[in-house]
Formats: structure tokens, C-alpha cells, sequence
């Protein structure tokens, strides 16, 4: 927990400013017992000055304002830089979080990142701001009474330091059960919050097969878990906590019955007996919270190992230490290649490669179709070029510049992206189109954003409520799968880059609004190098090339019209994905150029797509006979 230092680095002067008024306050507590001993043995048992009393008095209630002005200060010094420190750490996370390579966010649980920016951090910080410095004033405290005890009486401190014994063997076995317990608890809250991120997630999922009740009986059972859990820390806690209230108790009832005796034979002065009594009232209080300050740091052990745990995973995908610039731009797109391109995911690495030697070189201004079977490789292919992946062997190349030697901004600015299931923030449409081109504003960002919706045919958000300055995604209008993939694409279009990567981004569209779309696209893509995976016959003809993806290998490229002719697994792919294409229609006709329907649609004008896994490598198709003919399978989407 010593790493805590470094982010709670500039909160570390007030935090221990507030430990020393913490202090301040339980010495202060302290010194009311010697005050007493002073009455008792002076104006009470000698001369009775009723003057003295008084004064004795008032002496004891101004120790007392002052310990409670001390706390005050306490509180107030320390409840700032808490927030603020978890402000930062949370940033940092954030920041993190964002720099991590997709790799990570495919392992990690959504609710468990979650939960780890919230409440791991809240009580990161409670502990910082409280647990802490209570800990160690409640500690100092006891060792200063103690001492006090025995400047006091010797014999009885002996008492009170003998039953510390069993308090101290008790408080180790309490920090073994409650650590194991604290962080199961943190880890079945991210189990939780993951349930319910997927379960809103996949609401409609849900609602459709009528499984909510199945989602919610396993929401109950982990809900469950973690109350079992939670039981189990208050259990544990409240043993020891009764051990620490009682024990001490006990040690009192001891120290009495050897402490009267004492004084009735003149062992022992009464003011002194009274001053350890009240010594031993004020150094009970901070023993009898050790359980509950122990539990708060053990849970705040398992926050931070939480946190540390996401910190300390280092990038993969990381900047060079000398990145190279690209050369400028040639006009017409740049060359992109791949050489010998070998990829596995993690999870199969070492035993099985998606891609196993991909040659391919794009051409400037030319857009290439890859095609292959479901499950073949295309979208991870894609992934390689923005780095979204690295490459496990082989090189992809944009101008000649391996993109591993480029910085992750420059090459982000070169390389643009629209995925087939297409994720829109919940901004203005707006900024959704602008998300890419960090230095627009005014009037240039206007135009560029008309003329990427323009081309993505997706002048529907000029009728939505707001215009542009509708907020869209999660937390506004919900748009439809094909009307959210042409704000997709209007984005990917927005940042005019070199390259273009798109992960079939027509997908959700109908065959009258795909044309259209296609025939802008096309007069785009002239200055752009584009990579298209294609699952539709019509979405090849946005091709100047197409190049097969076989076995994780390209095993062809060419024309359509020559790997129609030449090429058996291309006639395969592609007669399999017409049987499956459009028309099996999935956005509502527009009004607006053949292409823009209203928001939403009309109810029922909406279908699913047809899923297109028939073309499953399963068909035996990698392996097997390629005779399904070409009989009628032509660009554009004709059987
Ligand atoms: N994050 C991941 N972790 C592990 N394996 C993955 C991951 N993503 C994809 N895969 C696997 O890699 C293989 C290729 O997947 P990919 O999505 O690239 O195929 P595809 O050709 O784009 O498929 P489709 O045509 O269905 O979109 C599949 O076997 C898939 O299960």
C-alpha cells in the first residue's frame, strides 16, 4: 500500500498536517486523566479549595474544546485532498484504460473495470482520508497512555499490557480470514456490475426471448454471493470486535481489583488510581476501533491491489522510442502492404494462427475487396492496420513505413475505420462526424461535415429533432442499425485519410440505398486507399480488386471477373454469400434520394438481417469441394 504514495503524493502534506491534529486531539484526551489526578490528590483530598475544583474544572472543559477544534481541524484538512485524489487516480485510470491495447479489453469483464474506477477508488480514499490517519493516531495514542499508565502505576500498566497479548494474536487471525473475504467481495461487485452492463447491454436480447427472468435469477444468485460475503467480513468483524471491546473491559475489572488493594495500603495514591482508570477509558476507545480501522485498510488492501493490477499492465501497442513520420502525402491514397503477416489472438496464441502469411499490397487510390468465409480472418486482417492488433510476424507498411515505427496518433490520423457494428457516442451527430479530425472548427468543420454526410448518404439527421445537434448514442435518440452505420461511415469519411479501412459498413442497408451510398463512395475512394470486407456481392463492386482470404492466407487477387473465372474458393465464397445477400432487407426505403427514411421508421419496415453464417466455414468450404459454379454471381448483388 506504500505505492498509494505516489498518487496521493500531493494530498500527503495535509493528510499528515491532519494526523497531527488527530494527534493533537487524542493527547489532549490524554491529559484530562493528569488534570484529574491533580484535583483528586490536591485541593480534593487535602484542603478541599472549592476555588481549586473550579479552576480544575474549567481546565478540563477547555482541554475538551480544544480536542474537539482539533478534530474539526482533522476533518477539514483531510476531506479535500481525498476527493482530489481520487479524482486523479480516477483520471489516470481513465487514462490508462484508453491506452491499453484492444487485446486487454478483450479479457477483461466491462462491470470489473467499472467497479474498480468507483467503488475500489471510493474506498481507496476513505481510508486515505480516514482509516489512515486513524490507524496511526489510534496506534500513537495507545502507546502514549500506555506510557502514561505506567509513569502512573507500573503494576497496574503491567495488567493492561498483559491483556494486549491475546488482542494482538486475535487481530492477526482477523487480518487473515478478512483479507481473503475483503477481496472476494471486490471481486464478485465487479462480477455485478458486469451482469448488469450486459444485461442492459442486451436488453432488447432479453426482452425478446423472454429471458429476463433467467437474467435475473442469475443477477439474484450473485447478488446473493456477494450479501454472503459481505455476512462473512461482519461476522469476522464483529468477532474481533467484541473480542476488542471486551478484553480491555476485562483487563479494567482486573486492574481494579489489584489496584484498590494497592491504594488501601498507601501503595498507590487515589488520584493516581482515578488518573489510570481515566488514562485506561481514553486508550480503550482507539483499541476497541482497531477492528474496524484493521477492516477498512484490509479492504482498502484489496482496492488497491484491484487498481494496481489494471496500472501495472503495461501497453502492448506503444509508441516507438524513435517514431518515423510518413512521407507527405502522395494525393492519391498510399501504399499499403502486408508482408508474410502472421497473427493469433492470445487466447489461441501457440496453437492456433488466424492469419499464417498474408501477402498483400493495396495500391494508391485503389480500394480492394477481401472476401473470404465466415470465421476466415477478415476483420482481424483489417484490425492490423490501424493497430488496433499488432502483428505476431510479418509487417504491415503504409508508404514504406512499417506502422509499428509510426506513433499511434500520426498513424490514426492516416488510417481511418468504420466497423460493420458501428459505435456512436453519445454526442450531437455532429460531433460524432467530427470525432476524428481533432483540429476543424467553424466554418471548415461545417463543410466537412456536410460532405461526409453527403457521401455516406446520411442526410436523414438533418430531419432529426435537434438537426446535427442531436444528441445521438447511449444516453440520446436511438438511431437504426443502418442509419447508425452511415453516421459510422460519414465519420470514418470526415477525416479524409489516406487509408480507409471498412468492415462491410453497409451492411444494415437495403439494396436501393447501398447503390447510392456505393456510387459516392466510389468517387471518394479515388483519393483514398481503401480496404473493404465484403459479405455481399454488391458491396464488391465498390472494388477496384478483390483479394481472397483462404486459410488464413490471400490465395488470390484479381478482377471480379477473373477470380470468377479462376479462382474455385472465390466462386464458392461468393455464391454462398449471394444465397444469404440482400435483398434480405434490413433498413426502411427512404424518401430523400431513394435513401433516407425518417428516424426510426415506420414500425415493421424493419427486418433483422439475414444471418450469413450458412457461409460458415463449418460447410466444410475451407477444405472442400468448390464446385458451386458461378452460375449468375455478379457484383451489385444479382443471383
Ligand atoms: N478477440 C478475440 N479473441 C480470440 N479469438 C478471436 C477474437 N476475435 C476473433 N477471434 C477469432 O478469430 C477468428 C477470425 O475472426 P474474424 O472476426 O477476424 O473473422 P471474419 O472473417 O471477420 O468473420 P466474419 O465474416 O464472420 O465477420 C475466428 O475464429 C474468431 O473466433
Amino acid at each position: 500500500m506504500l505505492r498509494l504514495v505516489e498518487w496521493a503524493r500531493p494530498a500527503v502534506p495535509r493528510i499528515v498536517t491532519g494526523g497531527f491534529t488527530a494527534l493533537g486531539a487524542s493527547l489532549l484526551a490524554l491529559a484530562v486523566p493528569q488534570v484529574l489526578r491533580w484535583i483528586v490528590n490536591g485541593p480534593i483530598l487535602t484542603d478541599g479549595s472549592s476555588q481549586a475544583v473550579v479552576a480544575g474544572a474549567l481546565l478540563v472543559l477547555a482541554l475538551g474544546v480544544l480536542e474537539a477544534f482539533f478534530v474539526w481541524c482533522r476533518r477539514a484538512l483531510v476531506a479535500t485532498p481525498g476527493t482530489t485524489v481520487e479524482r486523479d487516480m480516477r483520471v489516470r485510470l481513465f487514462r490508462h484504460l484508453l491506452d491499453l491495447p484492444v487485446e486487454f479489453h478483450d479479457r477483461w469483464a466491462g462491470g470489473q473495470l467499472l467497479s474498480r474506477a468507483m467503488s475500489d477508488l471510493g474506498a481507496i480514499r476513505r481510508w486515505l482520508v480516514f482509516g489512515l490517519v486513524m490507524l496511526l493516531v489510534s496506534a500513537t495514542t495507545a502507546v502514549v497512555g500506555v506510557v502514561l499508565m505506567f509513569v502512573t502505576s507500573w503494576v497496574l500498566a503491567l495488567v493492561y499490557v498483559a491483556g494486549a497479548v491475546p488482542m494482538v494474536w486475535l487481530s492477526f487471525r482477523f487480518r487473515q480470514d478478512y483479507k481473503v473475504a475483503a477481496r472476494r467481495a471486490r471481486e464478485q461487485t465487479g462480477d455485478l456490475a458486469t451482469a448488469v452492463e450486459e444485461s442492459v447491454h442486451g436488453i432488447r436480447v432479453l426482452k425478446a426471448f423472454g429471458r429476463g427472468d433467467d437474467a435475473l435469477d442469475d443477477f439474484v444468485r450473485q447478488a446473493d454471493e456477494l450479501r454472503e460475503t459481505e455476512i462473512d467480513k461482519a461476522r469476522t468483524l464483529s468477532r474481533v470486535s467484541f473480542a476488542l471491546g471486551a478484553i480491555p473491559e476485562a483487563i479494567l475489572a482486573v486492574a481494579l481489583a489489584v489496584g484498590v488493594p494497592l491504594t488501601a495500603h498507601g501503595h498507590l495514591s487515589v488520584g493516581a488510581l482515578v488518573a489510570f482508570f481515566a488514562t485506561a477509558a481514553v486508550v480503550n476507545n482507539p483499541v476497541e476501533r482497531l477492528g474496524q480501522l484493521l477492516a477498512m485498510t484490509l479492504d482498502a488492501k484489496a482496492s488497491t491491489d484491484r487498481f494496481l493490477q489494471v496500472m501495472d499492465t503495461a501497453s502492448t501497442v506503444t509508441d516507438p522510442l524513435e517514431p518515423h513520420a510518413l512521407p507527405p502525402a502522395p494525393g492519391a491514397g498510399s501504399t499499403v502492404e502486408l508482408r508474410g503477416v502472421r497473427f493469433a489472438h492470445r487466447s489461441t496464441r501457440g496453437s492456433s494462427e488466424v492469419l499464417s502469411g498474408v501477402d498483400l499490397v493495396l495500391e494508391p487510390g485503389t480500394t480492394t475487396a477481401l472476401v473470404g468465409l465466415t470465421g476466415s480472418g477478415k476483420t482481424t486482417l483489417l484490425q492490423l492496420v490501424p493497430r488496433l492488433y499488432d502483428v505476431t510476424g510479418g509487417a504491415v507498411t503504409i508508404d514504406g513505413v512499417d506502422v509499428r515505427d509510426l506513433t499511434r496518433h500520426d498513424l490514426r490520423r492516416a488510417v481511418a475505420v468504420a466497423f460493420e457494428d458501428p459505435i456512436l457516442f453519445s454526442a450531437s451527430v455532429r460531433e460524432n462526424v467530427l470525432l476524428g479530425t481533432d483540429d476543424l472548427t467553424g466554418a471548415e468543420a461545417d463543410a466537412r461535415v456536410e460532405e461526409a454526410l453527403e457521401v455516406a448518404s446520411a442526410g436523414f439527421v438533418r430531419r432529426l429533432p435537434q438537426g446535427l445537434a442531436t444528441v445521438i448514442g447511449e444516453e440520446g435518440l436511438s438511431l437504426s442499425g443502418g442509419q447508425r452505420q452511415r453516421v459510422a461511415l460519414a465519420r470514418a469519411i470526415a477525416t479524409r485519410p489516406r487509408v480507409l479501412v471498412l468492415d462491410d459498413p453497409l451492411s444494415a442497408l437495403d439494396v436501393t440505398t447501398e447503390a447510392v451510398v456505393t456510387r459516392r463512395l466510389r468517387e471518394v475512394l479515388r483519393g483514398t486507399t481503401s480496404l473493404v470486407v465484403a459479405h455481399r456481392p454488391s458491396t464488391v463492386a465498390l472494388a477496384d480488386r478483390v483479394a481472397v482470404l483462404e486459410d488464413g492466407r490471400i490465395t488470390g487477387v484479381g478482377t471480379h471477373e477473373d477470380l470468377l473465372a479462376n479462382h474455385p474458393h472465390y466462386r464458392f465464397v461468393l455464391t454462398a454469400l449471394a444465397a444469404h445477400a440482400p435483398g434480405d432487407g434490413v433498413e426502411e426505403r427512404g424518401d430523400e434520394d431513394g435513401v433516407d427514411g425518417p428516424p426510426g421508421g415506420p414500425p415493421g419496415a424493419r427486418a433483422q438481417r439475414a444471418p450469413r453464417d450458412a457461409a460458415d466455414d463449418a460447410t466444410g468450404a475451407r477444405t472442400g469441394r468448390h464446385d458451386s459454379g458461378r452460375a449468375g454471381v455478379t457484383p451489385g448483388g444479382a443471383r
